[in-house]
């Protein structure tokens, strides 16, 4: 299923890699979350990594002098206590309460929840970038492209079940999480806050204040970091611990990335030795790892470091597989675009129909970009890109699974957060600077001009409108 998308000017951002090791197993479990509104408001940087993979803002940095970011008080002294449950029933003398917040993307329950969720998506300027004296748009074009996305959005969830499976399996990881963390013996509460869909990021937040949390960690579901996904997660967050007393004096702990972490790349080496097993000749297999993209203009504008991180783990991931002496080709390809903007190539698409065409017979798709099952793995990998594969004249297709509630991952997941404990440190808001005044005149105006024939089009001209949503469609 593919994606429609403007680009625009974009936030940047990068890290440290970390590597840690994995450890012992779980497994997954059972628990509830919550709802609320989502809403969206500035720009701001990713934070940058700490030496142990969680993500601190050095106050001296320079990128803090161009936005309104977070800087970094001193931590406060690690003490676990004991959780019951997500209601924070506390049942130790100590005062500490630990908190971890999964953050996810959030997906349609429902064949009618697929327009309002994909109006929240596209409500998000991290996701729709409009220059800044266009931002007024931001909502009624999110409508517009949500109204007609939605037929073909609602055929694949239909084609799935009837809706995304992210909530279910994002909580299943969350108790898995809990669980693990617990052999660990750290206590915790885990909660789910989803971007775009319930339970809702702020609904999460508002849980964590009413439990009293005394120390957060916080974890995106996405093991690469880019602007689209994690940091347009961790800027709700941000947004909130601005105007929030609370969480402004809340030791924070943020694991941008972890996709570098040992126990996530043999947990992956693991899911795709096992898919190669099922070939009958494992060693003729191409390993095909099918990353979701996102528009160039990221990576290349902005300094969205996704690209780089996405090739770095798969340069991890097959190191780890020669190291078992599994020496297979592989490929890396980027699918779900949409849209008349350029998106990271090579594109899952048109590889497989070369491949074909080169004579591989055997592949076996990785999706490594996300850790659950969801409609790009369910319908576009399984389904279309399958067809499309067999169709080209590959004869033997296999697909590995999503990590999901994986022991070995969701246990290294459990280390990460004891690992990202102690560098916890309360955030604080700096006085927000404008962004644009460092913008080239030239730039700038070119962004206007273009922008306003933009509007134009999408606004204003029927025949137009028509066609771009043939485009996305
Ligand atoms: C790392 C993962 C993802 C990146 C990067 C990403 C960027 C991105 N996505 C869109 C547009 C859409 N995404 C949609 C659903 C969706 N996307 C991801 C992951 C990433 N997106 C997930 C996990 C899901 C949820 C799937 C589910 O099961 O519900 C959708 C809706 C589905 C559809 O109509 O195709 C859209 C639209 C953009 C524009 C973008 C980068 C700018
Ligand atoms: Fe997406």
């Amino acid at each position: 299923m593919e994606h429609g998308v403007l680009g625009s000017r974009c936030a940047t951002g990068a890290g440290q890699i970390l590597r840690t090791k994995s450890r012992a197993a779980t497994s997954c479990g059972k628990r509830t979350s919550t709802s609320v509104a989502s809403s969206t408001k500035h720009d701001v940087k990713p934070l940058q990594l700490a030496a142990n993979g969680s993500s601190r803002l050095p106050n001296t940095s320079p990128l803090l002098k161009k936005r309104r970011n977070l800087s970094v008080r001193s931590s406060s002294a690690h003490v676990v206590t004991t959780f019951d449950d997500a209601k924070g029933v506390s049942s130790s003398v100590a005062e500490e309460k630990i908190g971890v917040l999964l953050l996810n993307l959030g997906g349609p329950e429902t064949l009618d929840d697929v327009q309002p969720f994909l109006f929240n998506l596209f409500a998000d300027p991290d996701i729709i970038r409009l220059p800044r004296l266009f931002r007024f748009l931001q909502r009624p074009l999110a409508k517009l492209i949500s109204t007609f996305r939605a037929p073909k959005s609602k055929e694949g969830y239909a084609s799935i079940g009837g809706g995304s499976p992210l909530r279910k399996i994002t909580d299943e990881q969350a108790n898995a999480l809990k669980i693990a963390l617990e052999k660990k013996n750290l206590h915790a509460n885990i909660y789910v806050g989803m971007r775009y869909w319930y339970p809702f990021t702020e609904e999460a937040i508002d849980q964590i204040k009413k439990d009293k949390i005394t120390k957060l960690v916080v974890l995106p579901l996405y093991p690469q970091y880019s602007i689209s996904t994690s940091g347009s997660s961790i800027r709700v967050l941000q947004d909130i611990v601005k105007e929030d007393s609370y969480f402004a004096g809340l030791p924070i702990s943020i694991i941008e990335s972890w996709y570098q972490r040992d126990g996530y790349v043999k947990s992956m080496a693991d899911l795709i030795q096992k898919e190669l097993s099922a070939f009958s000749n494992p060693e003729e297999v191409m390993i095909f790892f099918s990353a979701h993209g996102v528009p160039l203009t990221y990576v290349e504008d902005a300094g969205d470091p996704y690209r780089d991180q996405m090739e770095d783990c798969i340069a991890l991931i097959m190191g780890e597989l020669r190291t078992r002496g599994i020496l297979n080709s592989h490929t890396l390809a980027y699918q779900s675009r949409v849209g008349p903007v350029q998106w990271l190539k090579p594109y899952t698409d048109e590889v497989l129909v070369e491949l074909g065409q080169k004579g591989v017979k055997s592949l076996l798709a990785v999706p490594v970009s996300f850790v659950s099952e969801h409609i790009e793995t369910l319908e576009e990998i399984d389904m279309e890109y399958k067809e499309l594969a067999l169709e080209s004249g590959i004869k033997n297709w296999g697909r590995v699974p999503a990590l999901g509630c994986t022991s070995s991952f969701i246990s290294d997941l459990a280390d990460a957060v004891v690992e990202a404990l102690p560098a916890a440190s309360a955030l604080v808001t700096r006085k927000p600077e404008d962004t644009d005044s460092d913008l080239d005149l030239m730039h700038y105006l070119t962004k206007v001009f273009f922008g306003s024939i933009l509007a134009f089009i999408l606004l204003l001209s029927p025949r137009l409108i028509s066609a771009f949503r043939n485009t996305l469609l």
